[in-house]
């Protein structure tokens, strides 16, 4: 669309030449938005090999519960292993609590029932569990890269028997940088 003139008749663009006087059409859409969050939150893991994040969701696109996978509340995360191979007891598997878990324990108002999860990867069957047990009706998910494994199937499994229904969540913006210096740009003055 062709920029919008201000009253001497020249364009009003900022320095992106994006239009400063017409609605902005590419907005981050609710859906992209929520798993937006979620793989913000998925940056504060120290998980070394994969981050994961989680985002709740109400029926009114507020968000209730938002986690990232991490160890438990009161066990330092420099005292247990982030390994991923070797004797179990030895790796991060025991210990780690999934982003799902986390988003449901840390929700800010008194049942997630109803709502809706953004996870970036599919629920594992500890996971589902969770899910199906706090009443969340539907997963948002990014990857299923694990879809094979017995977990993942015992997952499927449980979710469809619960007719908890899940979907892949394919974002309308593949990428979305944050530029924490954008604040400071300064738009044409006003005439
Ligand atoms: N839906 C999921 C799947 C996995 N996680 C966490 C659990 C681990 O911290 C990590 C997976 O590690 P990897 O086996 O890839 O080294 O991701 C989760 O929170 N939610
Ligand atoms: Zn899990």
């Amino acid at each position: 669309m062709a920029n919008a003139n201000n009253s001497n008749g020249q364009e009003q663009t900022n320095g992106n030449n994006k239009d400063l006087n017409t609605k902005r059409e590419d907005y981050l859409e609710w859906k992209d938005y929520f798993m937006s969050v979620a793989f913000l939150s998925a940056q504060r893991s120290k998980d070394p090999s994969t981050q994961v994040g989680a985002c709740i969701v109400n029926d009114e696109n507020k968000i209730v519960g938002i986690g990232y996978n991490g160890m438990p509340n009161g066990c330092h995360d420099d005292e247990l292993p982030w390994s991923r191979t070797g004797d179990w007891l030895d790796t991060k598997y025991p210990y780690v609590c999934h982003a799902e878990m986390n988003a449901i324990m840390n929700k800010n108002c008194s049942s997630v029932s109803g709502c809706r999860i953004f996870v970036a990867l599919f629920p594992c069957n500890e996971c589902a569990k969770l899910i199906i047990q706090s009443g969340i009706k539907e997963v948002f998910y990014m990857s299923d890269k694990h879809k094979d494994r017995d977990y993942m199937i015992a997952s499927r499994k449980l979710l469809d028997l619960a007719g908890v229904k899940y979907q892949q969540h394919i974002p309308k913006q593949r990428k979305i940088v944050i530029d924490f210096d954008s604040i400071n740009e300064r738009h044409p003055k006003k005439p």
